[in-house]
């Protein structure tokens, strides 16, 4: 059997008309449908977010990534508490059991500690522990707003894709999205003898909704789809786009959340990569999404990474979301949950 060469490479799509609210926004929607429908990943292209800013970034984290490893501890997650905010070193974070080769600073969507969803110590909510290089901190906050605005547009394009109104995530899970955001290098660099790192990040579905990211130029970025393992190149300019647990949920396994990892990096240089995660509101109960033509919501636990039936799960995403991150970060567990 030969399989058709669209289905080795993952679709680019021009979501500007999406961006602009203008009437070709319904093509664009078809086209993210088929890509959700077929493998849940796609490129964007066209999304408005300023290149400028992007760069800024990049070069900001460099900057951040270069400084020695007791440097950047002086950030370390375990200061961020409940926020789950900071820096982890490389090996720091275990995705599917094992160390993932890679270090990183987690962040969020930014709220004082007067906030009173602070004060009532509500998990993954609170301030960030920006690093002091010289704007880093305006930087990551302007990326994440521009980054979340796309967000919500592209989640028009999905609800638009089912045949939903636009605004059918926003009514419901998104009007005030949990945003969280990770800046990751992966450093080229030898593994310790006995170390049992096998992966950049190990294999793993994300846990939201949609996961919009920005790679850098490096690569190693590899989606399993139906067609077997296919490479996620960088695309420049783009972001990647893919969908995570909670939309395979609503849609009764109709828009599948499609496992992915990250080779190790061998470049020879560091690579650097941002999710942004883009989920439901902590409180929100996940439901199914009614009608919707194909979606059997079917048992699927036994081929997936995690042996978990994301259709059994009933309650609030921020119980299904804390569940995951205490897996990926054992120790920090015990410290602050
Ligand atoms: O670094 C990448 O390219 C992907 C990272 C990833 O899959 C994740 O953080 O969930
Ligand atoms: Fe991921």
């Amino acid at each position: 059997m030969t399989t058709s060469p669209d289905l080795l490479s993952l679709p680019v799509i021009d979501v500007a008309p999406l961006v602009a609210g203008t009437p070709g926004r319904e093509a664009v929607a078809a086209q993210i449908g088929q890509a959700c429908r077929a493998h849940g990943f796609f490129y964007v292209m066209g999304h408005g977010v300023d290149a400028a800013l992007v760069r800024r970034l990049e070069d900001l984290s460099h900057q951040f990534f270069e400084l020695p490893e007791e440097t950047k501890m002086q950030w370390r997650m375990a200061l961020g508490g409940r926020a789950w905010r900071g820096f982890f070193p490389l090996g720091g974070e275990l995705t599917s059991g094992r160390p993932d080769w890679k270090e990183g600073l987690y962040l969020g969507t930014e709220l004082p500690a007067t906030h009173p969803l602070v004060q009532a110590k509500m998990p993954v909510h609170g301030p960030n522990l920006f690093p002091e290089v010289p704007g880093f901190r305006e930087t990551i906050l302007d990326y994440m707003a521009a980054v979340t605005s796309l967000g919500h547009r592209l989640m028009e394009g999905i609800a638009l894709s089912l045949g939903l109104p636009a605004s059918y995530f926003a009514e419901r899970y998104t009007s005030d999205p949990l945003i969280l955001f990770r800046l990751f290098n992966y450093p080229s660099q030898a593994v310790p003898q006995g170390m049992d790192v096998q992966w950049g990040v190990g294999e793993h579905t994300d846990y939201g909704l949609l996961t919009i990211l920005h790679q850098d130029h490096i690569g190693g970025l590899a989606v399993n789809t139906p067609a077997g393992w296919i490479d996620a190149p960088p695309i420049k300019g783009s972001f990647v786009c893919n969908i995570g647990d909670m939309l395979d949920r609503m849609t009764g396994g109709l828009y599948k959340s499609t496992p992915h990892r990250v080779k190790r990096n061998t470049s020879g240089h560091d690579r650097l990569s941002f999710p942004l995660f883009f989920d439901p509101n902590f409180e929100a109960r996940v439901q199914r999404i009614e009608g919707l033509a194909g979606a059997d919501a079917r048992d699927d636990s036994t081929e997936r990474w995690d042996r978990a039936n994301v259709h059994a799960f009933n309650g609030r995403y921020g119980d299904y979301l804390l569940d995951k991150v205490s897996k990926v970060f054992p120790q920090l567990r015990a410290e602050v949950l």
